[in-house]
């Protein structure tokens, strides 16, 4: 049992349903968690889908914590919020209510196919680097790069627009205690 917390980041998409609720449920529900200790939660963005058959479009947003437990209980966590919003996905990468990767639990490196630390293809996908620099311009993934220079790799090799997003201004998610915006 690790007795001390472990910087980890976890990335939220949903393409069905009331997507913003769903994601603001989520992240509800992950501060939630057991020794589960919140740190950021980014911007949203509006992001194409990325594989999988024709579907709509993604919220997508990055939740930064320091947990205490194994990584492994931080995958049972993310899977308990997904089955909390009725996830249902038929085909792979096909739409979902929600989904919750685990992008990284400090700088452990593991490729057990269960827990693939850091995430096998978080490295690709811009709906996940550009959210996590938000929250952090020094991001590392280990064992890879600076998220910056991941992020300015994957939108120089996007000639055909797959990755691109836009930043939902109007859209915010709140960790518990944050005061409403005004204006
Ligand atoms: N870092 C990780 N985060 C979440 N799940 C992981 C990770 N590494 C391995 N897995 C395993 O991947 C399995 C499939 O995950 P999931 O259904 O969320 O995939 P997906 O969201 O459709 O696609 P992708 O893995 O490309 O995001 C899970 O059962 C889980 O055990
Ligand atoms: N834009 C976008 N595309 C995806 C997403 C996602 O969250 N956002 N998740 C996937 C599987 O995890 C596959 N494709």
């Amino acid at each position: 049992m690790r007795s001390e917390a472990t910087r980890a980041v976890l990335s939220l998409g949903s393409n069905l349903g009331d997507r913003i609720a769903t994601l603001q449920g989520a992240v509800d529900l992950l501060v939630a968690g057991a020794g589960v200790t919140p740190v950021a939660v980014s911007p949203v963005y509006e992001t194409a889908p990325v594989g999988g058959p024709e579907q709509g479009s993604f919220l997508n947003a990055v939740l930064v914590v320091d947990a205490e437990g194994e990584p492994k209980e931080l995958l049972e966590l993310a899977q308990s919020a997904e089955r909390a919003f009725e996830r249902v996905r038929e085909v792979r990468w096909g739409p979902r209510t929600l989904d919750v990767d685990v992008i990284a639990f400090g700088g452990l490196t593991d490729d057990d196919p269960e827990l693939t630390l850091p995430h096998p293809r978080a490295h690709l996908r811009a709906f996940v680097l550009r959210p996590w620099l938000d929250t952090d311009p020094a991001a590392v993934l280990p064992g890879r790069a600076p998220v910056a220079v991941l992020l300015a790799g994957v939108e120089e090799a996007d000639t055909g627009g797959e990755q691109r997003l836009r930043r939902r201004e109007d859209l915010r998610l709140r960790l518990p205690g944050e005061a409403e915006r005004v204006g």
